[in-house]
């Protein structure tokens, strides 16, 4: 497939591709990308720069009436991308569209908020500060970044792009994408969606290539004003060389499900199975970790794996909901959780078993601090079970992570479920729910290792711009008067 340059999609003069893998048929060849080179990422980027000067000019109602047409196209076109994502991604059937209704929709209310988010200013008089009187009036605005380079993780190729790119076009930046390997078509193709609505040629744009390989050199690059990324352990690198410019990463996540004595067990099992095991574990999101008290642990367990028992394993044209995990890579490194985990005494509730990427379901039972599972992210179907003792306990398991994206605490107690939100050092806190994102007008945000800044459509519009004030000096004072 080619990437897209200046509103045309182009071969690159590199010569070379990268491709993407089938992650359910055993890691066959699924689809090749352009490896850009340099020159063509620097061409990109004059392009982007070149067409911000007259998209930010551009009115606010007609940059939004552009993103409706993007998401009406979105829908219709969603079978394609959903198509890709159960190719490349292995997202099942039915999740793949969702994933595509679901951006859509993100793209209508983006456009929506902006107008109103954007619409406004703000007016500041003078006199309210000791020692003026009202001489200045302050005209405070929302005004664009710049060039936004966004970068998705393949789990989510479709949403977590759009999530980026409509507040930051809303705003009047242009976007350049560096779609994640696994997941390029789909991302490629929501990128096509965007063109035939008619945004103007250099506002969207796509490079592809291994960001092993062009993802320094794009997130170093001199015209980037703001990096808006979704990963892993890479945003933490990313964030580290990417000198002054605005920073919105996601990262990873160790969500805790805390399960008190008082709680409802039926739904706290029906949400650490939802938490746990939706598209495989493979969510920033996932429950990743359950802390439950010791007097209801075996009651609920056994609630948990009767549903884990009913859990189907296999393709995700067939809407199995557990399909095989992204890559070999990645399925090895979740059995060495396991393999050190079982080693240290810790019981499996199910068989182990794995085909080639596929892994079935797991529930592990006595995990203790020293085992690897206990602080990792395993980004498959397993999940560890810790039993404690105290509310204090269960928060030091919390606190000691060096994720703090999401958490979850289920109790009929309000009171000692706000006590134990406060104190958990997450970004966000689910009372008798499982963590997730959505809806995406929520607040989105991690603490320590899980992110910097804050999605949302409302904070990323907000990530996306910058305040601009023009001041009136008068040369003697002026009072509004009733
Ligand atoms: N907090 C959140 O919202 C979310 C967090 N995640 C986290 O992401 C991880 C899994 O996603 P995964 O896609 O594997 O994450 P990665 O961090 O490996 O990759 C994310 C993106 O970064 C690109 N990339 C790779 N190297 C570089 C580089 N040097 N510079 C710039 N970009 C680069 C990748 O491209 P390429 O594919 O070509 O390597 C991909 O597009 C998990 O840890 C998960 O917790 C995932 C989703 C949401
Ligand atoms: O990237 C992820 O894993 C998503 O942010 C999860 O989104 P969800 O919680 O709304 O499924």
């Amino acid at each position: 497939m080619r990437y897209s340059v200046d509103g045309t999609w182009r071969t690159s003069a590199s010569g070379s591709t990268c491709e993407a893998l089938n992650p359910s048929k055993a890691n066959a060849p699924a689809n090749r990308f352009q490896a850009c080179t340099t020159s063509e990422v620097d061409e990109v980027f004059a392009k982007a720069r070149e067409a911000q000067r007259t998209w930010q000019r551009t009115p606010l109602h007609a940059r939004a009436a552009l993103l409706h047409r993007a998401a009406t196209l979105m829908r219709e076109n969603a079978g394609e991308m959903a198509e890709a994502l159960v190719l490349e991604v292995a997202k099942g059937a039915k999740d793949a569209r969702v994933e595509v209704e679901r951006s859509a929709d993100l793209i209508d209310y983006t456009a929506e908020e902006g107008v109103r988010l954007l619409g406004e200013g703000k007016l500041l008089m003078s006199d309210s500060f000791p020692g003026n009187d009202r001489t200045k009036l302050c005209m405070a605005s929302k005004v664009p970044v710049g060039i936004i380079l966004c970068i998705p993780p393949f789990n989510y190729p479709v949403n977590l792009c759009v999530s980026k790119i409509a507040p930051a076009l809303i705003a009047g930046n242009t976007v350049v994408v560096k779609p994640p390997t696994q997941g390029c078509t789909a991302t490629l193709h929501m990128i096509q969606c965007f063109l035939k609505a008619g945004f103007p040629a250099g506002t969207v744009q796509a490079v592809t290539g291994r960001g092993g390989e062009i993802g320094d050199y794009l997130t170093t690059h001199p015209e980037v004003n703001a990096i808006s990324f979704t990963g892993g352990e890479t945003g933490i690198r990313v964030a580290q060389k990417a000198g002054m410019v605005a920073l919105q990463t996601e990262l990873g996540g160790k969500d805790a499900c805390i399960v008190l004595p008082d709680a409802d067990l039926d739904l706290a099992a029906k949400s650490i199975v939802k938490g746990g095991f939706s598209y495989s574990g493979q969510r920033c999101t996932a429950v990743k970790l359950v802390a439950v008290f010791e007097e209801v642990a075996d009651e609920l367990l056994s609630k948990v794996n009767a549903q884990i028992a009913k859990m189907t394993v296999g393709q995700p044209e067939d809407d199995a909901t557990i399909t095989a995990v992204v890559s070999k890579s990645s399925a090895d490194f979740i059995q060495s959780l396991v393999v050190d985990a079982e080693s240290k005494g810790a019981r499996l509730c199910q068989e182990w078993r794995r085909e080639d990427n596929l892994i079935w379901p797991l529930l592990i039972d006595n995990v203790t601090h020293d085992m690897k599972i206990c602080w990792e992210e395993p980004f498959g179907p397993v999940l560890p079970v810790v039993r404690v003792k105290s509310d204090a306990e269960a928060l030091e398991l919390v606190n000691k992570s060096r994720f703090g994206l999401q958490g979850c605490v289920f109790t009929k107690d309000i009171d000692r479920a706000i006590q134990m939100a406060d104190a958990m050092e997450t970004g966000t806190v689910q009372i008798n729910g499982p963590p997730a994102r959505g809806p995406d007008h929520f607040p989105f945000q991690g603490v320590k290792d899980s992110g910097i800044g804050s999605q949302g459509i409302t904070n990323s519009i907000n990530v996306m711009t910058k305040v601009k004030s023009t001041v009136i000096n008068l040369s003697k004072p002026s009072y509004t008067v009733a």
